[in-house]
């Protein structure tokens, strides 16, 4: 289910099922309130994907979590125990992993000595297999003897999350690790990363800016603004069902139009939208990819719309169209459309879709019935509020 972290219940596993728990935690700096009340639980083994705006709190949690801050109230676990709130445990004593973005590798130790760093207090022959064995996880055994500048920063990047594995940390900390490197490189690292952990079944937090990552990394994607998580959920649920204007504008492009009852339902510009009819001043988030454009033709229907802007986006064709009532929403086509500017079109919400919908910021629990995907679509003047 989706809800607000700050309002999600205590997981109802057992104590040990949960490796972060945060609890009413607040923490500022001055006049500026960081993280606020916040609620929070991982799950042992999952991979929480943070994500929001510059500012909201995102780096402020994680160093909370690591014990680089204080709480000013609420209490922190790991695992079974409390390290903030009414207990303090330093952060050496936490078992918890860092990735930062800037690799912050030891720049005259080997890539060896960089990770045998965390391992004090074993045998020599300890550490040599586990610097073996975490290398080999990262694939990146044949590095073993080199310095971090003899290496690309997608491999010190590697090197990085192979020396916060080696102590067999209970949490791994990453704060935006892949946003130095170049796109290409990226989607390897991220790919191996996220390998990494799950092949040591470790739990991480991860900050990031990017929307399709957070998407298709995180176990669970938590949406920040303001110092609080306004959305938990799955990153289906987050993307698909956002729980407010805000995080279904901030993941991912989405248009709004608004609605009015008609006998047969909801229905915006673009047609009927759902059969239920209790809503009044409802808006319907629209995305790219669930509007469907087509030329007028016997057996077509849709929203009269003109082709305003047309963009070249690389996977796909992103159309700009304007419909009736003056109101522009976007349509993402594969290579083989390309409508030029001017064209007239039939806009339609694509098959098989049930948008969300929102009452002023707020998104409306969705109705379990569906539109008939068969339905004429309304007149394009139905819908437009003027
Ligand atoms: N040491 C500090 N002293 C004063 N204010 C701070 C400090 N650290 C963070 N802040 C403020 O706390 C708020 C949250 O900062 P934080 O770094 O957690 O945000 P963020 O979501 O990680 O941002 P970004 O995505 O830009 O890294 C911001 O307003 C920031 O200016």
């Amino acid at each position: 289910m989706t809800g607000a972290a700050t309002v999600r219940p205590a997981t109802s596993g057992t104590a040990t099922a949960s490796a972060v728990t945060l609890r009413g935690v607040s923490k500022s700096y001055g006049d500026t309130l960081a993280v606020s009340d916040l609620d929070l639980t991982v799950q042992r083994g999952e991979i929480v994907a943070l994500i929001g705006p510059s500012g909201c709190g995102k780096s402020t949690l994680l160093r909370l979590v690591a014990g680089l801050e204080r709480p000013d109230a609420g209490s922190v676990t790991v695992g079974d125990r409390v390290v903030a709130g009414p207990e303090w445990v330093p952060p050496e004593r936490r078992r918890i992993g860092l990735v930062f973005q800037e690799h912050a590798l030891f720049p005259h130790l080997t890539v060896a000595d960089n990770i045998r760093f965390g391992l004090d207090g074993r045998s020599r022959s300890e550490q040599d297999a586990r610097v073996r064995e975490v290398l080999e996880l990262v694939h990146l055994a044949h590095v073993v003897d080199r310095y971090p500048h003899e290496l690309s920063g997608g491999e010190q990047q590697r090197v990085a999350l192979a020396r916060a594995l080696a102590p067999r940390p209970e949490v791994v900390l990453l704060d935006e690790p892949f946003s130095s490197l170049d796109e290409s490189l990226r989607a390897r690292v991220r790919a191996d990363t996220v390998e990494a952990l799950h092949a040591t079944g470790t739990t991480a937090i991860l900050v990031t800016h990017d929307q399709t990552e957070a998407l298709s990394i995180g176990d669970h994607v938590g949406v920040m603004r303001a110092g609080v998580v306004e959305q938990w959920g799955r990153p289906v649920e987050v993307f698909e069902r956002p729980v407010s204007r805000f995080v279904a504008s901030f993941m991912g492009d989405a248009d709004f139009l608004p609605t009015s009852v008609t006998d047969s339902g909801l229905a915006c510009e673009l047609g009927l939208v759902t059969i239920r009819k209790d809503v009044a001043d409802a808006e319907v988030v629209v995305r790219p990819h669930e509007v469907s454009l087509r030329l007028p033709g016997p057996g077509v229907t849709g929203a009269a719309a003109v082709v305003d802007r047309v963009e070249y986006q690389g996977p796909f064709i992103l159309h700009t169209v304007r419909l009736a009532s003056g109101r522009t929403i976007r349509s993402w086509q594969p290579h083989s459309v390309r409508y030029p500017v001017g064209t007239e079109v039939l806009a339609s919400i694509a098959p098989g879709i049930v948008p969300s919908l929102l009452s002023g910021e707020t998104a409306l629990t969705h109705s379990p019935t569906q539109p008939d995907p068969t339905a004429t679509p309304l007149p394009p003047d139905v819908g437009s509020v003027h």
